[in-house]
Protein backbone atom coordinates (compact mmCIF):
# COMPACT_ATOMS: atom_id res chain seq x y z
CA UNK A 1 0.00 0.00 0.00
CA UNK A 2 1.67 3.54 -0.72
CA UNK A 3 0.90 5.76 1.50
CA UNK A 4 2.96 8.74 1.01
CA UNK A 5 2.67 8.66 -2.89
CA UNK A 6 2.06 11.99 -4.71
CA UNK A 7 1.46 14.73 -2.67
CA UNK A 8 -0.11 12.48 -0.36
CA UNK A 9 0.88 11.66 3.74
CA UNK A 10 -1.51 8.81 5.24
CA UNK A 11 -1.55 10.23 9.24
CA UNK A 12 -3.52 8.50 12.26
CA UNK A 13 -4.85 9.10 15.28
CA UNK A 14 -4.84 6.79 18.34
CA UNK A 15 -7.60 7.05 20.34
CA UNK A 16 -6.21 5.22 23.13
CA UNK A 17 -7.53 4.42 26.55
CA UNK A 18 -5.18 5.66 29.71
CA UNK A 19 -4.61 3.10 32.49
CA UNK A 20 -3.55 4.44 35.55
CA UNK A 21 -1.09 2.15 35.40
CA UNK A 22 1.58 3.41 33.19
CA UNK A 23 3.52 0.40 31.90
CA UNK A 24 -0.22 -0.96 30.96
CA UNK A 25 -0.48 2.33 29.24
CA UNK A 26 2.38 2.93 27.10
CA UNK A 27 1.84 -1.06 26.34
CA UNK A 28 -1.56 -0.39 24.82
CA UNK A 29 -0.33 2.75 23.10
CA UNK A 30 2.28 0.26 21.89
CA UNK A 31 -0.86 -1.81 20.42
CA UNK A 32 -2.80 1.48 18.54
CA UNK A 33 0.57 2.74 17.05
CA UNK A 34 1.30 -0.60 15.41
CA UNK A 35 -2.53 -0.80 14.82
CA UNK A 36 -2.30 2.28 12.87
CA UNK A 37 1.26 0.67 11.00
CA UNK A 38 -0.45 -1.61 9.56
CA UNK A 39 -2.74 0.93 8.07
CA UNK A 40 -0.36 2.06 6.44
CA UNK A 41 -0.20 5.30 8.27
CA UNK A 42 3.34 7.17 8.10
CA UNK A 43 2.58 9.98 10.81
CA UNK A 44 0.62 8.47 13.99
CA UNK A 45 -0.41 10.65 17.15
CA UNK A 46 -0.90 9.52 20.45
CA UNK A 47 -3.87 12.02 23.12
CA UNK A 48 -2.87 14.15 25.39
CA UNK A 49 -1.48 12.56 28.67
CA UNK A 50 -1.64 8.97 27.18
CA UNK A 51 0.37 7.13 30.10
CA UNK A 52 -0.80 9.29 33.03
CA UNK A 53 -4.45 10.16 34.07
CA UNK A 54 -5.56 13.90 33.40
CA UNK A 55 -5.59 14.88 36.89
CA UNK A 56 -3.42 17.38 38.49
CA UNK A 57 -2.78 15.21 41.57
CA UNK A 58 -0.87 12.30 39.13
CA UNK A 59 1.51 14.94 37.00
CA UNK A 60 4.31 14.81 40.04
CA UNK A 61 4.22 10.99 40.35
CA UNK A 62 4.34 10.35 36.48
CA UNK A 63 6.28 12.87 35.45
CA UNK A 64 9.43 12.01 33.96
CA UNK A 65 12.85 13.94 33.17
CA UNK A 66 12.45 14.18 29.34
CA UNK A 67 15.30 14.21 25.85
CA UNK A 68 15.99 17.35 23.70
CA UNK A 69 15.64 17.48 20.73
CA UNK A 70 19.28 17.10 19.13
CA UNK A 71 20.80 15.15 22.48
CA UNK A 72 18.49 11.64 21.14
CA UNK A 73 20.22 10.61 17.65
CA UNK A 74 21.90 7.58 20.13
CA UNK A 75 19.14 5.33 21.98
CA UNK A 76 17.08 7.33 24.72
CA UNK A 77 18.20 6.35 28.93
CA UNK A 78 15.11 4.14 29.72
CA UNK A 79 16.40 4.03 33.28
CA UNK A 80 15.69 7.83 32.48
CA UNK A 81 12.64 7.87 30.60
CA UNK A 82 10.45 4.82 29.91
CA UNK A 83 8.31 7.08 27.65
CA UNK A 84 10.46 8.70 25.35
CA UNK A 85 12.33 4.98 25.09
CA UNK A 86 9.18 3.52 24.13
CA UNK A 87 8.15 5.85 21.84
CA UNK A 88 11.33 6.30 20.27
CA UNK A 89 11.87 2.15 19.58
CA UNK A 90 8.68 2.19 17.85
CA UNK A 91 8.90 5.26 15.56
CA UNK A 92 12.84 3.63 14.29
CA UNK A 93 11.26 -0.36 14.63
CA UNK A 94 8.27 0.87 12.02
CA UNK A 95 9.95 3.76 10.13
CA UNK A 96 7.25 6.51 11.08
CA UNK A 97 6.63 10.16 12.42
CA UNK A 98 5.57 9.35 15.98
CA UNK A 99 3.97 12.67 18.24
CA UNK A 100 3.70 11.00 21.44
CA UNK A 101 1.31 12.93 22.75
CA UNK A 102 1.98 14.48 26.08
CA UNK A 103 2.79 13.07 29.22
CA UNK A 104 4.13 14.73 31.99
CA UNK A 105 7.88 15.95 32.09
CA UNK A 106 10.18 17.18 35.26
CA UNK A 107 13.24 19.00 33.93
CA UNK A 108 16.02 18.15 35.53
CA UNK A 109 17.25 21.79 35.36
CA UNK A 110 14.69 23.49 37.74
CA UNK A 111 12.74 20.46 38.71
CA UNK A 112 9.25 21.75 37.17
CA UNK A 113 6.85 20.34 35.56
CA UNK A 114 5.29 20.75 32.11
CA UNK A 115 2.76 19.11 30.00
CA UNK A 116 5.08 17.56 27.04
CA UNK A 117 5.07 16.56 23.66
CA UNK A 118 7.82 14.73 22.31
CA UNK A 119 8.01 13.55 18.30
CA UNK A 120 10.58 10.96 17.04
CA UNK A 121 11.29 10.57 13.48
CA UNK A 122 12.01 7.01 10.96
CA UNK A 123 15.02 6.81 12.34
CA UNK A 124 14.34 7.19 15.79
CA UNK A 125 15.99 10.91 15.91
CA UNK A 126 13.85 13.37 18.62
CA UNK A 127 13.08 15.93 16.16
CA UNK A 128 10.72 18.01 18.38
CA UNK A 129 9.89 18.83 22.10
CA UNK A 130 6.55 20.90 22.65
CA UNK A 131 5.40 22.27 26.32
CA UNK A 132 2.05 23.40 26.66
CA UNK A 133 2.40 26.84 26.19
CA UNK A 134 -1.58 27.83 27.69
CA UNK A 135 -2.48 26.15 31.07
CA UNK A 136 -5.71 24.74 31.46
CA UNK A 137 -7.60 26.81 34.12
CA UNK A 138 -10.49 27.35 33.67
CA UNK A 139 -13.91 27.79 36.12
CA UNK A 140 -16.72 26.91 34.70
CA UNK A 141 -19.80 27.24 36.41
CA UNK A 142 -21.83 24.04 36.84
CA UNK A 143 -19.22 22.71 34.59
CA UNK A 144 -15.69 22.19 34.75
CA UNK A 145 -12.93 23.77 37.04
CA UNK A 146 -9.50 22.85 36.26
CA UNK A 147 -6.04 24.86 37.48
CA UNK A 148 -3.37 23.33 35.14
CA UNK A 149 -1.10 26.18 36.80
CA UNK A 150 -1.47 24.63 40.34
CA UNK A 151 1.61 21.73 39.15
CA UNK A 152 2.59 22.89 35.68
CA UNK A 153 4.77 25.36 33.99
CA UNK A 154 4.01 26.75 30.45
CA UNK A 155 6.29 26.29 27.99
CA UNK A 156 7.19 29.30 25.83
CA UNK A 157 7.88 28.83 22.30
CA UNK A 158 6.10 26.68 19.38
CA UNK A 159 7.07 23.89 17.86
CA UNK A 160 7.40 22.52 14.21
CA UNK A 161 9.35 19.51 12.45
CA UNK A 162 10.12 19.42 8.98
CA UNK A 163 9.51 15.66 7.22
CA UNK A 164 12.47 14.16 5.75
CA UNK A 165 13.23 12.20 2.90
CA UNK A 166 13.75 8.76 2.60
CA UNK A 167 10.63 7.03 5.07
CA UNK A 168 11.34 3.09 4.73
CA UNK A 169 13.61 3.40 1.89
CA UNK A 170 11.04 5.16 -0.88
CA UNK A 171 11.53 8.92 -1.88
CA UNK A 172 9.30 11.13 0.44
CA UNK A 173 6.87 13.26 -2.13
CA UNK A 174 6.54 15.09 1.21
CA UNK A 175 10.01 15.78 2.50
CA UNK A 176 10.07 19.33 3.59
CA UNK A 177 6.15 19.21 4.86
CA UNK A 178 6.25 21.20 8.31
CA UNK A 179 4.14 19.88 11.00
CA UNK A 180 3.30 22.23 13.84
CA UNK A 181 2.11 20.81 17.15
CA UNK A 182 0.28 22.12 19.69
CA UNK A 183 -1.16 20.66 23.24
CA UNK A 184 -5.11 20.48 23.83
CA UNK A 185 -6.15 24.33 25.34
CA UNK A 186 -3.59 25.73 22.67
CA UNK A 187 -5.58 25.04 20.19
CA UNK A 188 -8.32 28.09 21.53
CA UNK A 189 -5.73 30.76 20.70
CA UNK A 190 -5.64 31.66 17.25
CA UNK A 191 -2.65 33.72 17.25
CA UNK A 192 -0.58 30.57 18.39
CA UNK A 193 -2.14 28.10 14.90
CA UNK A 194 -1.29 31.69 12.57
CA UNK A 195 2.08 31.67 13.67
CA UNK A 196 2.61 28.45 13.35
CA UNK A 197 1.04 28.63 9.73
CA UNK A 198 3.10 31.13 8.68
CA UNK A 199 6.99 31.70 8.24
CA UNK A 200 9.30 30.62 9.67
CA UNK A 201 7.36 27.90 10.58
CA UNK A 202 5.23 27.79 7.33
CA UNK A 203 2.88 24.35 8.67
CA UNK A 204 0.78 23.06 6.43
CA UNK A 205 -0.58 20.15 9.20
CA UNK A 206 -1.28 21.34 12.82
CA UNK A 207 -1.53 18.39 15.22
CA UNK A 208 -3.16 18.58 19.32
CA UNK A 209 -3.25 15.98 21.46
CA UNK A 210 -6.22 17.15 23.27
CA UNK A 211 -8.09 16.04 26.08
CA UNK A 212 -11.29 18.08 26.06
CA UNK A 213 -13.79 17.34 28.93
CA UNK A 214 -17.73 16.55 28.89
CA UNK A 215 -18.46 19.97 29.16
CA UNK A 216 -15.99 22.13 26.57
CA UNK A 217 -16.31 19.15 24.29
CA UNK A 218 -19.55 18.88 22.94
CA UNK A 219 -19.42 22.49 22.96
CA UNK A 220 -16.29 23.70 21.43
CA UNK A 221 -13.71 20.71 20.10
CA UNK A 222 -15.22 20.40 16.51
CA UNK A 223 -15.93 23.99 16.14
CA UNK A 224 -12.23 24.73 17.06
CA UNK A 225 -10.29 21.94 15.03
CA UNK A 226 -12.65 23.15 12.37
CA UNK A 227 -11.54 26.88 12.90
CA UNK A 228 -7.96 26.57 13.02
CA UNK A 229 -7.80 24.38 9.58
CA UNK A 230 -10.57 27.24 8.15
CA UNK A 231 -8.87 30.35 9.50
CA UNK A 232 -4.96 28.96 8.09
CA UNK A 233 -5.95 26.74 5.67
CA UNK A 234 -4.62 23.99 7.03
CA UNK A 235 -4.75 20.19 7.98
CA UNK A 236 -5.38 20.11 11.65
CA UNK A 237 -5.68 16.53 13.40
CA UNK A 238 -6.52 16.47 17.14
CA UNK A 239 -6.32 13.52 19.03
CA UNK A 240 -7.82 12.32 22.76
CA UNK A 241 -7.74 10.41 24.79
CA UNK A 242 -10.88 7.43 25.04
CA UNK A 243 -13.87 8.21 26.93
CA UNK A 244 -13.49 6.44 30.59
CA UNK A 245 -16.20 7.06 33.11
CA UNK A 246 -14.41 5.68 35.68
CA UNK A 247 -11.68 8.65 35.52
CA UNK A 248 -12.31 11.36 37.60
CA UNK A 249 -11.22 13.78 34.18
CA UNK A 250 -13.83 12.35 31.27
CA UNK A 251 -11.93 12.79 28.06
CA UNK A 252 -14.72 13.29 25.15
CA UNK A 253 -13.18 11.25 22.74
CA UNK A 254 -14.02 12.37 19.00
CA UNK A 255 -10.96 12.59 17.57
CA UNK A 256 -10.88 13.91 13.85
CA UNK A 257 -9.30 15.74 11.28
CA UNK A 258 -10.07 18.57 9.33
CA UNK A 259 -8.85 20.08 5.83
CA UNK A 260 -8.10 23.25 4.58
CA UNK A 261 -11.67 24.00 3.54
CA UNK A 262 -12.57 23.17 7.30
CA UNK A 263 -14.44 20.42 6.52
CA UNK A 264 -14.08 16.70 8.65
CA UNK A 265 -12.66 14.40 6.54
CA UNK A 266 -11.99 11.66 9.13
CA UNK A 267 -13.40 11.24 12.59
CA UNK A 268 -14.24 8.91 15.34
CA UNK A 269 -17.04 8.78 18.43
CA UNK A 270 -15.72 8.29 22.11
CA UNK A 271 -14.60 4.98 22.06
CA UNK A 272 -11.08 3.36 21.54
CA UNK A 273 -10.44 3.92 18.05
CA UNK A 274 -8.25 5.18 15.78
CA UNK A 275 -8.57 7.99 12.83
CA UNK A 276 -6.92 7.16 9.74
CA UNK A 277 -6.72 10.48 6.41
CA UNK A 278 -4.90 10.54 3.75
CA UNK A 279 -3.28 14.61 3.89
CA UNK A 280 -3.61 15.41 0.84
CA UNK A 281 -1.35 18.71 -0.11
CA UNK A 282 -2.40 19.44 -4.04
CA UNK A 283 -5.99 19.96 -2.50
CA UNK A 284 -4.83 22.56 0.40
CA UNK A 285 -2.92 24.52 -2.89
CA UNK A 286 -6.36 24.44 -4.60
CA UNK A 287 -7.83 25.69 -1.64
CA UNK A 288 -4.84 28.51 -1.19
CA UNK A 289 -5.43 29.65 -4.76
CA UNK A 290 -9.27 29.30 -4.54
CA UNK A 291 -9.56 31.86 -1.89
CA UNK A 292 -6.62 33.20 -1.61
CA UNK A 293 -6.49 34.69 2.09
CA UNK A 294 -3.15 34.58 3.14
CA UNK A 295 -2.13 37.16 0.28
CA UNK A 296 -5.19 39.15 0.97
CA UNK A 297 -4.24 40.21 4.22
CA UNK A 298 -3.91 43.33 5.37
CA UNK A 299 -2.05 43.81 8.50
CA UNK A 300 -1.31 47.66 8.47
CA UNK A 301 -4.94 47.69 8.99
CA UNK A 302 -5.30 45.55 11.89
CA UNK A 303 -2.49 46.89 13.84
CA UNK A 304 -4.81 48.53 16.53
CA UNK A 305 -2.11 50.57 18.19
CA UNK A 306 -1.07 52.55 15.07
CA UNK A 307 -4.38 52.44 14.06
CA UNK A 308 -5.50 54.19 17.04
CA UNK A 309 -2.51 56.65 16.81
CA UNK A 310 -3.85 57.64 13.08
CA UNK A 311 -6.67 57.90 14.83
CA UNK A 312 -6.16 59.94 17.43
CA UNK A 313 -4.08 62.33 15.52
CA UNK A 314 -6.71 63.47 12.70
N1 LIG B 1 -7.71 20.11 28.69
C1 LIG B 1 -7.34 21.21 28.05
O1 LIG B 1 -6.19 21.57 28.03
C2 LIG B 1 -8.30 22.07 27.31
C3 LIG B 1 -9.76 21.84 27.40
O2 LIG B 1 -10.27 20.83 27.87
C4 LIG B 1 -10.58 22.92 26.86
O3 LIG B 1 -10.02 23.92 26.37
O4 LIG B 1 -11.80 22.84 26.93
Amino acid sequence: MSTSAGNSLRIALCQVRVDPDKRVALANAQHWVERAVQEGAKLVVLPECFNCPYDTSCFPKYAEPLPRPGTTAAPCDTSVSETAGVLQKLARAHGIYLVGGSVPERSPDDQRIYNTSLTFGPGGELLARHRKVHLFDVDVPGGIRFRESDVLSAGDSLTSFALRDGIDSEPNANAGLRVGVGICYDIRFPEMATAMAREPHNAKLLIYPGAFNMTTGPAHWELLIRARALDNQVFVGACSPARDLSATYTAYGHSMIASPWGEVIARTDERESLVVADIDLNRLEQVRNAIPVRKQRRPEVYNTAQKAAENTAT
